[in-house]
């Protein structure tokens, strides 16, 4: 896996410091509310499994799967919900947690949604943005560190399903995935 990393670009002392910190800001932000977090499958897994460590206040957890990329570079712009969550979330205090916002798309078509079953409020915390992606605004409450434009893989992200198991975010070499 190693060989097929062109540079690493966040590692592991800076993810574990930010995850912190944004564990903090989030604990503070929601005390005395009740918070629902919401992993988006499957890049935001190891995201969220280390977030919800960092945060002190009583939460609970669900899951959505959703897939734009298959097994490409480039969002097909065609987002499919592959697992919806278990529990209804009227009237509740939301947060989407993500691995990474690039096109946008993901995230536009998850708000559409979740926002029509009434919960209370929803916000975004996405570990990464990679603002030359976007095709849609999105805004977005908590952002862990913003990215250049290029295809990352490890720390929950993927190509083709592989990498996502790598503890640090690495900068993938093109002519992996241009081969
Ligand atoms: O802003 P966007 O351009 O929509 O891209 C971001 C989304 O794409 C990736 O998921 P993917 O659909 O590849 O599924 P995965 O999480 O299972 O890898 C990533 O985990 C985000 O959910
Ligand atoms: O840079 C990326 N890497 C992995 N998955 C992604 N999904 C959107 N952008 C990316
Ligand atoms: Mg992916």
């Amino acid at each position: 896996m190693k060989e097929d990393i062109r540079e690493v670009l966040i590692n592991e002392e800076q993810l574990k410091n930010k995850v912190m910190k944004l564990g903090k800001q989030i604990s503070k932000d929601y005390e005395g509310e009740s918070l629902t977090v919401i992993c988006i499958l499957k890049g935001a897994v190891m995201f969220m499994t280390e977030l919800i460590k960092n945060i002190e206040i009583p939460i609970e957890i669900d899951f959505m799967d959703v897939s734009s990329y298959g097994n490409q570079t480039t969002s097909s712009g065609v987002v499919k919900i592959i697992k919806d969550l278990d529990s209804s979330i009227e009237g509740k205090n939301i947060l989407i947690v993500e691995d990474i916002i690039d096109s946008g798309l993901t995230l536009n078509y998850l708000m559409k949604i979740l926002k029509s079953r009434s919960p209370k409020s929803v916000e975004i915390c996405s570990l990464l943005d990679k603002p030359e992606g976007r095709n849609v605004d999105m805004e977005v409450k908590y952002v862990g560190f913003i990215v250049p434009d290029a295809f990352l893989v490890g720390y929950g992200l993927d190509f083709a399903e592989k990498y996502r198991n790598l503890p640090y975010i690495g900068i993938l070499k093109e002519e992996i995935y241009l081969s």
